[in-house]
């Protein structure tokens, strides 16, 4: 049977990313507004209510006004904006990091999908806290550099007019970008990290980096041991993958740009006991649309990675 996709916010930059990841997939028909009616209150209440799914590519606000427009029991939803990622009534859209995730998601009527760059500091971060290398206390620090397409269609077009307005450029600086709350309850850290995200001159890709000094910690972990802990959480994973040690020479925000893929790297000095954990991905593929699209698949019962580009 045919499932319904309704994307609302589908013209804007994740939409049309996860509507070419649809394409051609017989499992799914999409339903689209014409141009003059897509931000239409009640045409959206009736395609919000029609579909299957629903997949909400909204600026936070209208998310929460679309959800709370959906009267349909049937309806499921995946939010791709924050606006659910810390309420506990959703389902976090995060299928590999935590044991038992994926199934949660199989049979949610709501859920989240994380942010971009929680998702490469999640992906870091929550296998070495649950395993204890690192102290569920530890004042956590995360260095985040996002493609421009980070900042959706407008930003996109400050980065594309003529006189573009930088290369790379330092933002969050007041240290309570709206990413802090989900990393911190997701990770389960007892403090917010301390989070320095920067947007550069590149259309996607992102690289996030957390620098921890093992050997401060009780369990002195070295970095073979904390590359062991992700290679665990992460055997069965097509889509989350953990680099050796020799993809420590240098690592591009084009990494995975272009792909649905999660790279982790543990590098660092084994001599001073300092790591630089480096994650690498798209933040419009498993930042977002690679993301929305996994969840739906799991939600339907499809093969996990079906569309994706790993
Ligand atoms: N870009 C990224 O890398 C990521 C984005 N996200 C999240 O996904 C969501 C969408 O982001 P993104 O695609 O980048 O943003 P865009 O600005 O590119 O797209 C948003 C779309 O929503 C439309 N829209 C805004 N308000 C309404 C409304 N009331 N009713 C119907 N449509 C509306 C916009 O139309 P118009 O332009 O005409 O106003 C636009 O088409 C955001 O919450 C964002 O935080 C999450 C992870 C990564
Ligand atoms: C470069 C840039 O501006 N990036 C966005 C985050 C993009 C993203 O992840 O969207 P969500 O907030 O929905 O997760 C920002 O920092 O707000």
């Amino acid at each position: 049977m045919t499932a319904t996709i309704f994307i609302d916010g589908g013209a804007g930059t994740t939409g049309l990313e996860i509507a070419g990841r649809l394409e051609g997939r017989s499992e799914f028909e999409i339903v689209t507004l014409a141009e003059d009616r897509r931000k239409d209150a009640n045409a959206r209440r009736e395609a919000l209510n029609d579909a299957d799914f629903v997949i909400l590519c909204l600026p936070d606000d209208a998310a929460r006004e679309a959800v709370a427009m959906i009267t349909n029991p049937h309806t499921r939803v995946i939010d791709a904006s924050s606006a659910h990622r810390v309420d506990e009534d959703w389902a976090y859209g995060f299928a590999e990091l935590e044991p038992g995730q994926h199934d949660v998601i199989a049979t949610a009527a709501r859920v989240s999908n994380p942010g971009c760059y929680p998702t490469g500091f999640l992906g870091l971060v929550r296998p070495l806290v649950r395993t204890g290398l690192v102290p569920h206390d530890w004042p956590v620090t995360v260095h985040a550099v996002s493609g421009y397409s980070g900042g959706g269609r407008a930003m996109i077009a400050a980065f594309e007019q003529e006189d573009a307005p930088t290369a790379h450029k330092a933002y969050g600086l007041g240290l309570a970008h709206k990413h802090v709350p989900e990393m911190q309850r997701r990770a389960r850290l007892a403090r917010p990290p301390i989070f320095q995200p920067a947007v550069a001159r590149t259309y996607r890709g992102m690289i996030v980096e957390v620098p921890l000094p093992l050997s401060h910690f009780p369990r002195r972990p070295g970095l073979d041991a904390c590359e062991a802990a992700l290679s665990d959480a992460y055997r069965d994973s097509a889509i989350v993958r953990v680099a050796t040690a020799n993809g420590c020479e240098s690592v591009s925000i084009e990494e995975d740009a272009g792909t649905d893929r999660l790279t982790l790297r543990v590098c660092g000095n084994e001599d001073t006991g300092q790591a630089r954990l480096i994650a690498t991905l798209d933040n419009l593929g498993k930042g977002a649309a690679g993301a929305a699209v996994q969840n739906l698949n799991i939600m339907a019962g499809l093969e996990e990675t079906a569309g994706l580009n790993l």
